[in-house]
């Protein structure tokens, strides 16, 4: 794999916070104090300090390293799509918790979208009710629907709320019913490069992020579940790396991060040796037909995100605990990058 492009110091982003999503004020996140490591104690108060000169080196080239990034991302959004199959380990979900506070703490600004798929799942067999997918979205009944918005918006919305509180930050749930911010709009999957029916499944046709901006000006992390009304009023049931794609374009958001439960994108899936690191947007629009379903849904949100001005869109490894932290802060990043098809040879913004 590649490196990532080295960050320059004059780089601009595409996104002006000053003008659409302020800089939260001083932010009262609740973070517990900073540990005071493993010191060992002499008597009953001195503290002896050991000497690791190397381990002392590479710590500072991690925080030193991670300052370019740091003043890149400060105060502009960064979209977290959770994926449902990244959620089930508990180490995965401590890590993932954390790094919202991390981000958030740093004077970044995520806004989660989360999955799940694979709970959904599990809740409409528990009812004895029959799904597929098709294309990678799945075919939702009026029986299905109500099912979904229960689990999204009634369980999984409200677990990752309260697993980022519980690690100090001060996450808000809501859905694409809440202050309008999604209008959908009925949409077919597209398998074999025809288009099928697959019920109250939308896309997201509108955004207004009036309520994400609120939140997040009054120092919240947005955690939005993807279910949205059509222009009827009618509930859709929304994927949710489509949802989170339409979100970072209309907040305009420097960065998209897909996590999921695998490494990236593979360009000859399943061959692990094919793990793509960066593709630019023509080339994705070009192998986008020829994927698998489950990558669909979330190659073209990535790719919808970058054609919306964001300026980069990475799938990365949510098993794999702090892939996040790795991928933002690091020049080496990890997964899949999906740059804008224009930037594609030019190796300079992060
Ligand atoms: N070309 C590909 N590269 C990587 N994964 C692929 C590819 N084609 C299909 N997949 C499958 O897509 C899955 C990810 O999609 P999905 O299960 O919908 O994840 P999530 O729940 O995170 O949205 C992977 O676990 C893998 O099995
Ligand atoms: C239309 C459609 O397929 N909706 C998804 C919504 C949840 C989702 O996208 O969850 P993951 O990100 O975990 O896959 C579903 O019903 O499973």
């Amino acid at each position: 794999m590649s490196p990532h492009p080295d960050p320059e110091p004059h780089v601009t982003t595409v996104h002006d916070p000053n003008a659409q999503d302020p800089t939260p004020p001083d932010v009262a996140v609740d973070v517990a104090p900073p540990p005071t490591g493993p010191r060992k104690k002499v008597g009953t108060s001195r503290v002896m300090r050991t000497h690791d000169p190397e381990g002392d080196a590479q710590k500072v080239a991690v925080l030193t390293g991670a300052l370019p990034w740091l003043r890149e991302f400060h105060g502009n959004v960064v979209v977290v799509k959770y994926g449902g199959h990244a959620m089930v380990d508990e180490e995965c979900r401590r890590a993932f918790a954390e790094d919202m506070v991390f981000l958030r703490t740093c004077g970044i600004l995520p806004v989660v979208v989360h999955g799940g798929g694979p709970q959904v799942s599990a809740m409409l067999s528990k009812l004895g009710i029959p799904t597929e997918f098709r294309g990678g979205l799945r075919v939702t009944t009026e029986e299905a629907i109500g099912v979904v918005r229960m689990v999204l918006v009634g369980q999984v919305g409200p677990e990752v709320v309260g697993l980022i509180n519980e690690h100090g930050g001060r996450a808000v749930g809501l859905s694409g019913e809440d202050g309008g911010l999604f209008t959908a709009a009925r949409t077919f999957a597209v398998v074999d490069g025809r288009p099928v029916d697959v019920g109250l499944v939308g896309d997201v046709v509108a955004v207004d992020p009036t309520p994400v901006r609120a939140l997040l000006e009054a120092g919240h992390i947005p955690v939005i579940s993807t279910v949205g009304p059509d222009k009827d009023g009618v509930l859709h049931n929304l994927n949710a790396d489509t949802a989170a794609a339409a979100v970072a374009v209309a907040l305009g958001a420097v960065k998209l991060v897909v996590l999921t439960d695998v490494e990236g994108l593979y360009a000859d899936w399943p061959d692990r040796d094919s793990l793509v690191e960066q593709i630019d947007a023509r080339e994705l629009a070009e192998i986008l037909p020829t994927l698998d379903s489950g990558m669909v849904p979330k190659m073209a949100a990535c790719l919808r995100a970058v054609e919306g001005g964001v300026t980069r869109a990475t799938v990365v490894d949510g098993r794999l605990p702090h892939a996040l932290l790795l991928e933002m802060f690091t020049t080496e990043g990890t997964g899949t990058m999906v740059v804008p098809a224009a930037t594609e040879k030019e190796g300079t913004a992060p």
